[in-house]
C-alpha cells in the first residue's frame, strides 16, 4: 500500500464564524495540508503558543476584537507565519492596513474554494522558496553527488545507512574528519520518510551554552541582551524532518540536560517562555571524537550517548577505501574545471598513481581541496604530479609520531593535514595554536 500522503503545510484558520471555518477547512485538508481552527483571538493565541504554523488566513472582524490587533500580536508571537487577510468587499481598506503592518496578502470574502486553495499554495511556495534558498545558502561549496563506493566494507555501511535511514532511530555517525560524514546524514535524510521535510544542521562548536540553547530551542524578545525578535529555533524549523547535530562531542555538557530531555519527550521551552511545546524530530548526530572516552572523563553524559547512538554508522578513512580514490577525483575534476573553465579534463598516469598512493590524512575533503587547486592551476588538458601540490615522502604514508624522521618533516605533515582540514586558514591557525600570520609564513617556507 502506498503510504499516505504527507501534508505539506501547517494552516491555522481564524474567524468568528463557524461555517466559514469547516468549509475553509475541509477544503484545505482536501489539499493535505493540516489545519487547525481558532473562532477568537484567544483561541488563536493560545494555538500559537503550541505549535508551529506555516500559514494563517485571519478574518479582520472577529467579533469584540479588532482583526489588526490580532495581527500585531501574531508578528510577535509567530513572525515567520504568512497571515491573509480574509476580508468583506466593503472593508478592502483594513486589508490594505494590515498588508502594511505585515500580512502577506488578501482574499475578498466570498470566496470560492479554489481562490482559498491557490492563496495557500502560492503563500506556502513562497515560504518553501525561501527555505530552499537558506538551505542552499547553507552548502554552498558543497557538492551533490551521490553516495556511493566500490569498497566492499564501505558498501556494507552505505547499505545499513539506506536500510536504518526510513525508520526514525537517532543515528550516531562516527569517522575521522573529512569522512564525509555531513553529506551522510544529507543523504540519510533524503532516503528516510521524513525527506521531503527540512534538514536543520546545527554545529556544535561554533556556539557557547546560552547561544546554543536559543540557537536549538529559540527564545522570546527580550529574554536576553539582544533578543530584539521571538525567533523559532532549529528544532522547531526541523519539526516533521530531521535535525542534524554536527561534532556532537562539542555539545555544551551544562546543555546536554535539555538535549536530552528532548530527545526522550520531544518536549522543549523557549528560552523567555515557560510554554512547553513539542516537535517530531528525528536526531542525526556526528562526531569525529571517542565519546566513549568523553563520558569517561565526564564530559559527555552517558545517557544522552545512549539515548544519540540508537544506530551508529562509522565511515572509513579514504586511505581505507582506496578503491574510491580514482572516481572520486575524477567527479571533483569536472566539477572543478567547469567551475572555473579550465582545460584540465583528467589525470597523467603518475598523477593518478600519486594520488592512490598517498594517505590522505584530512580524507575526502583534503582530496577535494587538492583536486580544486589542481583544476585551477593546471593549463594543460592532463593534471600532473606538480599540479597536486605534493612533495616528497608525504606521498607515501602519512608519517606518525615515533616515526624515522626529522621534527622538520612531521611539522610539514601535521601543518599540510591540518590546512587540507580546515576551511580557513584562521581556522587551520586555530587549530594548530599560532596565528595566521605565522601559518602564512611557514605554509611559504615549506612549500605547502
Ligand atoms: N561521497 C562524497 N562525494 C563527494 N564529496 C564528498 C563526499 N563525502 C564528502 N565529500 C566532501 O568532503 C568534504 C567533507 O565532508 P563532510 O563535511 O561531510 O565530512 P565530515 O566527516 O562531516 O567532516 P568534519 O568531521 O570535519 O565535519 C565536503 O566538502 C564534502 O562535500
Amino acid at each position: 500500500m502506498e503510504p499516505a500522503e504527507q501534508p505539506c503545510g501547517r494552516i491555522l484558520l481564524v474567524d468568528d464564524e463557524s461555517a466559514i471555518l469547516r468549509t475553509f477547512r475541509y477544503c484545505l485538508e482536501d489539499e493535505n495540508y493540516q489545519v487547525s481552527t481558532a473562532n477568537s483571538a484567544s483561541k488563536a493565541e493560545a494555538l500559537l503558543q503550541q505549535h508551529v504554523f506555516d500559514l494563517c488566513f485571519l478574518d479582520l472582524r472577529l467579533g469584540e476584537d479588532s482583526g489588526l490587533d490580532v495581527l500585531a500580536q501574531m508578528r510577535v508571537l509567530a513572525p515567520w507565519m504568512a497571515v491573509v487577510i480574509v476580508t468583506a468587499h466593503s472593508a478592502v481598506d483594513t486589508a490594505v492596513d494590515a498588508i502594511q503592518a505585515g500580512a502577506s496578502d488578501y482574499l475578498v470574502k466570498p470566496c470560492s474554494p479554489e481562490q482559498l486553495r491557490m492563496s495557500a499554495a502560492k503563500q506556502l511556495k513562497a515560504r518553501q522558496l525561501v527555505a530552499r534558498i537558506e538551505q542552499l545558502e547553507g552548502q554552498v561549496g558543497k557538492p551533490q553527488e551521490g553516495l556511493d563506493s566500490r569498497s566492499p566494507a564501505m558498501m556494507a555501511i552505505l547499505d545499513t545507512a539506506r536500510q536504518v535511514a526510513s525508520t526514525d532511530a537517532n543515528i550516531l555517525i562516527l569517522g575521522e574528519s573529512g569522512t564525509g560524514k555531513g553529506e551522510l546524514a544529507k543523504a540519510m535524510h533524503k532516503w528516510s520518510q521524513r525527506g521531503k521535510k527540512s534538514f536543520v544542521t546545527i554545529n556544535c562548536p561554533s556556539l557557547s551554552s546560552e547561544l546554543m540553547e536559543s540557537e536549538l530551542f529559540g527564545h522570546t524578545k527580550g529574554a536576553f541582551t539582544g533578543a530584539s525578535e521571538n525567533t523559532l529555533g532549529r528544532v522547531s524549523q526541523a519539526d516533521g524532518g530531521t535535525l542534524f547535530l554536527d561534532e556532537i562531542g562539542d555539545f555544551p555538557l551544562t546543555l546536554q540536560p535539555k538535549l536530552l530531555r528532548f530527545i526522550q519527550d520531544k518536549e522543549f521551552e523557549r528560552v523567555g517562555d515557560p510554554v512547553t511545546r513539542q516537535a517530531d524530530v528525528r536526531i542525526l548526530a556526528a562526531t569525529n571524537r571517542s565519546l566513549k572516552d568523553m563520558v569517561d572523563d565526564g564530559r559527555f553524559r552517558e545517557d544522552l550517548l545512549y539515548r544519540l547512538n540508537v544506530i551508529t554508522l562509522t565511515l572509513l578513512p579514504l586511505r581505507e577505501r582506496v578503491e574510491d580514490i580514482a572516481e572520486l577525483a575524477e567527479r571533483f575534476l569536472l566539477r572543478f574545471v567547469k567551475a572555473y573553465s579550465t582545460p584540465a579534463r583528467g589525470f597523467t598516469e603518475e598523477a593518478m598513481t600519486a594520488l592512490l598512493s598517498y594517505s590522505w590524512p584530512g580524507n575526502i575533503r583534503e582530496l577535494r581541496n587538492v583536486i580544486e587547486r589542481a583544476s585551477i592551476i593546471c593549463t594543460d588538458d592532463q593534471v600532473q604530479v606538480s599540479h597536486l601540490g605534493f612533495s616528497g615522502p608525504a606521498l607515501n604514508s602519512a608519517p606518525r609520531v615515533g616515526d624515522e624522521l626529522s621534527l622538520d618533516e612531521l611539522e610539514r605533515a601535521h601543518i599540510a593535514a591540518v590546512l587540507a582540514n580546515s576551511e580557513t586558514l584562521d581556522q587551520a591557525a586555530k587549530t594548530l595554536g599560532i596565528d595566521a600570520s605565522t601559518l602564512y609564513r611557514k605554509r611559504k617556507q615549506l612549500a605547502l
